[in-house]
């Protein structure tokens, strides 16, 4: 049995300060759950010079990624560098030289999980990734493992913290979307370019790897519906709290018959549902499984220590596989190929607010379109009316998307209708 496992870290920005403060901080904890000594060898960055207010012995840094895949001491690799290029051919490098492989990086599991996870198998190396999504709450080993007796139908939750944070702030009055970004920017929580965060392609990387994972079938990227959050605006927001709804950015994934339902958008759910209180940066996964039922998994999503928590808890999965000899031990579980179904096909309820022309006949005309695709209303609110322009918000009952996007496109050509200003998509309701 090895004594000690070397640990090779790349990458010392929020979340690897975190991994080594963890890994320092609670070390005799961990030695003995691990059962063996975990130690960090060498760190990859970019500067040398950079003042990382953090005391670390200057010779562990190295800017040259072969003093950590060329080291035969090193048996697990931490990646937390983030992006794509050069982190997959680092990693790669890693696995293919024997070594297993601890990441929190969505965008490359996302996009290259299927090559990553050939690559350890053909090794027999690990390959886990557990901070990946929603940081520090335990959702992937959960369903790999704990849940493994079940078969999945929904997973869905809020499942990228800056967007909570911002939407939680927004909603709270007073902020400016500029202002709130950049608070979670100076917090750690958002992406290296927080476009990811913003426009829903971070919740898209995050919902893709649990959609996978739940339903044994590969979900590619850009397979996955996603709308941000820079569309809602402040009267939004407001009209929300009015109905009885918070506005959350939900990661949705279905397990139906006829293929798979994924998409990222923001959500109506209704004030007293579990997910709508989920504020901050927390995020709150929901699992439907057909024997265990419904179970909710909370936590933080983001920042330094909840996000190292997760890593830290693979580099000691890793560990025992190590001193067990059995590395590699839960692989890829994709084996069945279902198809993912277009945001056309999805089902679900409505908001829409409209510009009108603020005169008798238009409500009838446009719930006549309505009627016409056989989407039925729920609610109708008129706001705003000034004589000359009024705001119209409706609520639809459940209703095939297809039919709503056929609807609109008439509505759009009625010369009372002004403008489309929003449609939102509304869960949680029975
Ligand atoms: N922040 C968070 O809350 C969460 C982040 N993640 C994921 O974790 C990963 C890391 O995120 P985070 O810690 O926030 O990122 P940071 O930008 O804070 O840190 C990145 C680190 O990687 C180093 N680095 C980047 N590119 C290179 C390169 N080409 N060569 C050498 N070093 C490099 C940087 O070096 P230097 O310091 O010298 O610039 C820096 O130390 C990302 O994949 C992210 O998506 C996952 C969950 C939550
Ligand atoms: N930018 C991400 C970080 C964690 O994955 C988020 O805000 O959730
Ligand atoms: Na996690």
């Amino acid at each position: 049995m090895e004594k000690v496992i070397k640990i090779g870290l790349l990458g010392l920005g929020t979340v690897g300060r975190g991994v080594y403060r963890i890994l320092e901080e609670n070390r005799e904890n961990i030695q003995r759950r691990a059962g063996v000594k975990l130690e960090v060898k060498r760190i990859l960055v970019r500067s040398l010079e950079k003042e990382r207010g953090i005391s670390i012995p200057n010779d562990y840094l190295t800017t040259n990624i072969n003093d950590i895949t060329n080291d035969p001491e090193i048996k697990i690799v931490v990646e937390v560098l983030g992006g794509i290029h050069p982190t997959l051919d680092y990693v790669l490098e890693a696995l293919n030289k024997g070594k297993s492989v601890v990441t929190a990086n969505k965008d490359m599991v996302a996009q290259h999980g299927q090559r990553l996870f050939k690559a350890a198998q053909n090794n027999q190396c690990d390959l886990l990734f557990e901070a990946s999504v929603a940081g520090g709450i335990p959702i992937i080993r959960t369903l790999k493992q704990s849940l493994a007796g079940n078969c999945i139908e929904e997973v869905f939750g809020i499942i990228n913290g800056t967007t909570n944070y911002m939407l939680t702030k927004m909603s709270q009055g007073g902020c400016e979307f500029g202002d709130v970004l950049q608070e979670a920017q100076a917090k750690g929580y958002a992406e290296a370019d927080p476009t990811s965060d913003v426009e829903g392609f971070d919740a898209a990387r995050k919902i893709a790897i649990l959609a996978s994972i739940a339903f044994n079938s590969r979900v590619q990227l850009n397979e996955v519906y996603t709308e941000g959050i820079t569309r809602i605006t402040a009267d939004d927001i407001a009209y929300a709290g009015e109905l009885g709804y918070n506005i959350k950015l939900l990661g949705i994934a279905k397990d139906r018959t006829e293929g798979i339902e994924v998409r990222v958008h923001p959500t109506f759910i209704p004030k007293d549902h579990p997910l709508a209180t989920v504020g901050d940066v927390f995020n709150a996964v929901f699992v439907r499984g057909n024997a265990v039922g419904d179970t909710m998994f909370y936590g933080k999503g983001a920042g330094e220590l909840p996000t190292a928590s997760a890593v830290v808890a693979d580099i000691m999965d890793a560990a025992r596989d190590i001193v067990r000899n059995v590395p590699g031990f839960i692989g890829c579980t994709c084996f069945r190929e279902k198809p993912v179904l277009g945001i056309g096909e999805t089902i679900s309820k409505y908001y829409i607010r409209l510009k009108v022309a603020d005169k008798p006949g238009v409500l009838a005309s446009i719930a006549l379109v309505f009627g016409n695709k056989e989407v039925s209303l729920k609610s109708v609110i008129q706001k705003e009316a000034t004589g000359k322009t009024a705001e119209l918000v409706l609520v639809t009952h459940r209703v095939q998307e297809q039919n709503v996007q056929d609807a609109l496109m008439d509505i759009k050509q009625l010369s009372s209708v002004l403008e489309i200003a929003n449609v939102i998509r509304v869960e949680g309701e029975k």
